[in-house]
């Protein structure tokens, strides 16, 4: 379990994280969304005891991350997957790790393997690519065999391959029963792998939500879609019926506040074709977007 409560976190001035509160609970895969700038870093080191709270707080298994006796043994985080010194070997950057925490080599070698870096375990770390370095930064976080896992944006880098395995292999830690907090900018990724979501901006929680609930919410889940060979007399009678109907591109229909079923009966009484009849379910991406509207620091000018 992870813990924030009532955490705020200002540089100067500037305040990164706002009373932020929110809890990440074992046995689920749990994103953690928001813009740039948005404080999910700073939350996250504020987490790991790498920054100090100028109030309020944050424990990993109920405890501080400072006054765990053997971090690696409770929390696995990957905050750069470029931190291991560069002339070092992946077997002797995770060796060295290992000895701080008693742990053996043997458990050295399964992560290696767990992370498929077996063909390249005596190359130097800095011949690495971002991918790999990736795959090397989850072996460390894996090392100890924590029940708690904090990855900042692994994904970054994998290619399709390994980003098929970070979810699978973070899917089945969590039905261990173990926490695993994620950070992505890829929504659709995140939507496949997690099914919990914490979005903030602006240093201020936004959702803490399962996935499915926050995107059956989103404006346009549940809308009908339909395109008919002739479209304007269907689109009367719907309107006839008080539904309100908007022209899509393409002679497509968006129906609101009806199902597929009574538009598709209500075309065959009118003799009308469909070419397409579908229910659009909303995306993560749609959600998140939604809730991001007034919280986004940085965004480009819309082109004039
Ligand atoms: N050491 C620091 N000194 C001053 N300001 C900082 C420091 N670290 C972060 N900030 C500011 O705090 C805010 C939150 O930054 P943070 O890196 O936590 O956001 P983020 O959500 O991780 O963003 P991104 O998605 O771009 O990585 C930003 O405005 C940032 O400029």
């Amino acid at each position: 379990m992870i813990e924030v409560t009532h955490l705020t976190k200002r540089y100067g001035a500037s305040t990164a994280v706002d009373d932020l509160s929110f809890t990440v609970r074992p046995g689920t895969v749990t994103g953690f969304l928001g813009p740039n700038g948005a404080g999910k870093t700073t939350t996250i080191r504020a987490v790991v005891g790498l920054e100090r709270p100028t109030s309020g707080s944050a424990t990993v298994a109920g405890q501080r991350y400072a006054d765990l006796p053997a971090p690696l043994q409770e929390v696995g985080t990957m905050l750069d997957g470029r931190n291991a010194h560069p002339g070092r070997t992946a077997v002797g950057h995770l060796t060295g790790l290992a000895r701080t925490h008693g742990i053996g080599r043997a458990r050295v070698d399964q992560v290696i393997g767990l992370a498929g870096l077996e063909s390249v375990a005596r190359r130097r770390v800095g011949t690495f690519s971002l991918g790999m370095a990736q795959r090397l930064g989850i072996a460390a976080a894996l090392l100890g065999d924590p029940g708690i896992l904090i990855l900042d944006e692994p994904v970054n880098g994998l290619d399709p391959d390994g980003v098929l395995w970070i979810r699978h292999l973070l899917q089945a830690l969590a039905a261990e029963g173990r926490t695993v907090l994620l950070s992505s900018h890829l929504m659709s990724e995140l939507a496949e792998t997690a099914s919990r979501v914490v979005v903030i901006g602006q240093g201020r929680l936004l959702a803490d939500e399962d996935i499915d609930t926050l995107v059956a919410a989103t404006a346009r889940a549940g809308v009908v879609r339909v395109r008919a060979t002739d479209a304007a007399p269907l689109a009367r009678a719907l309107e006839r019926r008080g539904t309100p109907v908007t022209l899509e591109e393409g002679g497509v229909l968006e129906v609101a506040g009806t199902d597929a079923a009574a538009v598709g009966a209500l075309a065959a009484g009118l003799g009308i074709t469909l070419l397409e009849l579908s229910t659009v379910s909303g995306t993560l991406e749609d959600a998140y977007l939604g809730l991001t509207a007034g919280a986004v620091q940085y965004r480009a000018e819309a082109a004039r």
